[in-house]
């Protein structure tokens, strides 16, 4: 089967699904699969962008030999190292001996380190070109977005962004692989997951790259990303969700994730959603802990303004799931978030103040005094959770 499909006059997306993969880099979970995206440009000088990983390579060499139908592939444009979509390059250079690599300095460094590839190199700077005949393709270094030797190409003659990972995401492309052939929501919120988990540490480097590209005042009338769809009818949206995820910016609403072994913490954390709803709140997201994947809590707290953790206190401590996801919470830099905190202890205590610790580090506001219940909420802490809740609602309404 040739599942190549046209994205311009000469340009193909060539790119695969993966639906065997569990986690993405044996951490994020991919219930919806994910794509990797490749691009074959048919010109004078045929060129490929980006590759795939290496467990789809017979699928994605079919596509490119029917598209060649014997020319050969002049140069591999790699945006980005990482194997996803560096690892068929072994096998490239195999059928193709001739195929020069197009890169930055640091690219290079890495195909020698993970690939022992020494030559057929074809070095660029940031901001040089080179001519396929029609196609005029332009570089753009757009480091640690999230890779040191990430870069972006923009194709001048079709003005597609060949954008790397930036503006990409988790699900794989069934059938519609645009913009306007798919249910955008559904990509946004996964585009967000990728982005809040693996991307957003980097959230200056992202502002910094799309200062860049404004700069250059590029007309982009296509982004292309590695993963995800390909965005023809409406770039916009998704350029201006990324310039506002890394910017911080959120919306009104309160995410409130707690772990809870038999229910005590658990009858908090719904107590202050209900007065929360009480207040006015419409977005409320309970998330549990042990239930919950920390990737889908990452990306709905990077969303929201309003933080609330509610934690049972384990082995003098946090309850276990709930220290992981504030240890990765604080690892990611976010920034723009209010907190409140709750919790149950039994004899020792624990629970409360190490979320009070761990809050030293990301300095959120705190909206009230954490509230630490006996064993179980009693008539004065359901009282401060009230309090709680009115200080939240007051601090995340927008108008
Ligand atoms: C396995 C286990 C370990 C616990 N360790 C502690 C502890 O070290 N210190 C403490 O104060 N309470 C400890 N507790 C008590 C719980 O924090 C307390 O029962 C709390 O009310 C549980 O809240 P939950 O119903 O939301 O799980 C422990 C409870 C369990 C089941």
């Amino acid at each position: 089967m040739n599942g190549s499909i046209k994205i311009s006059d000469s340009i193909y997306y060539v790119g695969v699904n993966d639906r065997d993969t569990q986690l993405f880099e044996s951490l994020w979970p991919l219930d919806r699969g994910v794509s990797y995206n490749s691009y074959l440009i048919l010109d004078e000088k045929t060129a490929l962008i980006d590759g795939v990983k290496e467990s789809k390579v017979t699928e994605f060499f079919d596509k490119i030999k029917n598209l060649l139908n014997g020319k050969p592939l002049d140069y591999l444009i790699i945006n980005h190292m990482e194997p996803d979509h560096s690892g068929t390059i072994p096998e490239l250079l195999q059928k193709f001996p001739n195929l020069k690599i197009v890169g930055n300095r640091t690219t290079f460094q890495f195909i020698e380190n993970l690939y022992k590839v020494e030559d057929n190199f074809h070095e660029i700077k940031d901001g040089e070109s080179l001519n396929l005949g029609k196609h005029n393709l332009k570089f753009y270094l757009t480091p640690m977005v999230h890779w040191p030797e990430t870069m972006m190409t923009y194709d001048e003659t079709d003005k597609i962004l060949f954008s790397g990972d930036a503006f990409g995401g988790f699900g794989t492309l069934d059938g519609g692989i645009f913009d306007d052939e798919v249910k955008v929501d559904v990509f946004e919120d996964e585009i967000r997951r990728y982005f809040s988990n693996i991307v957003g540490k980097y959230s200056p480097m992202v502002q910094r790259a799309l200062k860049k590209l404004n700069e250059a005042n590029i007309d982009i009338k296509i982004i292309a990303s590695t993963h995800g769809p390909i965005w023809r009818k409406n770039p916009e949206r998704i350029y201006s969700l990324y310039d506002k995820w890394s910017k911080y910016e959120t919306e009104e609403g309160v995410v409130i994730a707690y772990g809870s072994m038999y229910g005590n913490t658990e009858e908090m954390a719904d107590y202050v959603a209900r007065k929360l709803a009480e207040e006015g709140i419409k977005e409320i997201k309970i998330m549990d802990v042990s239930k919950t994947h920390i990737s889908y809590i990452i990306n709905e707290i990077w969303r929201y303004k309003g933080v609330i953790f509610g934690s049972s206190t384990y082995n003098q401590g946090l309850f276990p799931y709930m220290e992981s996801l504030v240890q990765w919470l604080s690892h990611t830099n976010i920034k723009n978030h209010v907190l409140g905190i709750f919790g149950t202890y039994g004899w020792s205590g624990g629970g409360v103040s190490t979320l009070v610790k761990y809050n030293e580090q990301m300095k959120w506001p705190l909206v009230a005094e954490p509230i630490e219940a006996r064993l179980s909420a009693k008539e004065e802490d359901f009282k401060k959770l009230a309090e709680l809740a009115k200080a939240m609602a007051k601090e995340v309404k927008l108008a």
